[in-house]
């Protein structure tokens, strides 16, 4: 959206928001009640844009690069062959040979996809968003009426923050623990198809995971689910038990049934305002960024092009 100026108000910024510890790991869930092939555009769209940094000499500084491994199941799933394998590369089912190495499960996907990590990722793109213009606030928006008062048009990208800002109670927190690990020998990812079992190879550091605990706001951790979290991946991948713990992290997915990528106006002192929202991706976030981004400024054209001319961007 050219001849625009934008600017980014949080409350936090990296390196202390949700997808700073995220693994990164491009990866989806199907949302129920959200077209197929509206989330198929959503990977692609943000598989072929990070695609496109890792093969660049950008990839280092951005933190984005292929990553492959395997994704093993206990039961074999319903769906054995997810929407989005047509976009990662080389996907096929592992063979029993290489299932040998995981005795407890009884089916497996191997398949290179992209990692991207937010670490480095975020502040890249802050870097290029100022550097063409764009402005930095660090503040907590608790009324977006008040807001529209002094902008043209809002994008609401504030995760489990919406819960309070517009109200929404389908947005709720399910909380993740993870623990950085040195065991640089570790080159290929392994998940646990329940998800509660996550060995990703980083840049830094070993991610792994996790927990999934749904209302639950607790954001210390917990010596107890690190115990677990270590017990479960050494038993995925037994040379871990040599590895070195260092460090923890607690985040909260902002989780919503279905993310919402929608709009809607506000009505400020005679001026309507586009209000387009673009939250609540869960453990989604970083693996339909770009997708559900453009989709934001699509939708923002469409309330720009309806608006009446007094209060055009
Ligand atoms: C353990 C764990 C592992 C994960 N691994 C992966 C993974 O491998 N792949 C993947 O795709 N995703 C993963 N995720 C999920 C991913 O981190 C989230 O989906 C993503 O970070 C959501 O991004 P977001 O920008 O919507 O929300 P957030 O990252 O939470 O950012 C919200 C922003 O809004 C701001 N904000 C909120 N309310 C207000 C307000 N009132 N005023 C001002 N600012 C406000 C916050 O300060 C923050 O800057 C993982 C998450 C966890 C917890
Ligand atoms: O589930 C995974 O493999 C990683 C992730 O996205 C999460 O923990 O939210």
């Amino acid at each position: 959206l050219p001849y625009c100026s934008v600017t980014v108000i949080a409350e936090k910024f990296s390196p202390d928001t949700t997808g700073d510890g995220a693994a990164g790991i491009l990866l989806a869930k199907e949302f129920p009640d959200i077209p197929i092939e509206r989330q198929r555009r959503w990977f692609k769209e943000t598989f072929d844009h990070l695609l496109a940094i890792a093969d660049s000499p950008q990839a280092a500084d951005a933190g984005v690069y292929l990553s492959s491994g395997y994704h093993v199941f206990k039961e074999i799933p319903c769906e054995k062959k997810p929407y989005w394998s047509d976009f990662v590369f080389g996907f096929r089912y592992m063979t029993d040979h290489e299932m040998k190495r995981f005795p407890n499960h009884k089916f497996g996907q191997a398949f290179t996809t992209l990692k991207c990590e937010c670490l480095s990722y975020l502040p890249w793109l802050e870097k290029r968003f100022r550097a063409v213009g764009g402005q930095i606030i660090y503040e907590k928006v608790t009324d977006l009426h008040k807001l529209a008062q002094n902008y043209d048009a809002i994008l609401n990208c504030s995760g489990l923050g919406s819960r309070f800002l517009v109200k929404d109670e389908e947005v709720y927190p399910v909380r993740g623990q993870m623990l950085k690990i040195s065991a640089p020998w570790l080159k290929n990812f392994v998940r646990d198809g329940d998800g509660l079992t996550y060995i990703y190879p980083g840049i830094r550091y070993v991610n792994i995971g996790g927990t999934r605990q749904a209302d639950d706001w607790r954001m210390e951790v917990d010596k107890e689910d690190s115990k677990g979290i270590l017990e479960r991946c050494c038993q995925l991948e037994p040379s871990l038990r040599a590895s070195q713990v260092m460090g923890e992290w607690v985040g909260l997915r902002p989780t919503r049934a279905n993310p919402r990528v929608e709009r809607e106006y506000l009505y400020v002192q005679g001026r309507q305002v586009p209000l387009v929202h673009n939250y609540g991706h869960g453990s989604c976030g970083v693996t339909l960024s770009w997708g559900t981004a453009l989709d934001t400024l699509d939708l923002l054209r469409q309330s720009l092009s309806e608006k009446p001319p007094q209060a055009r961007l």
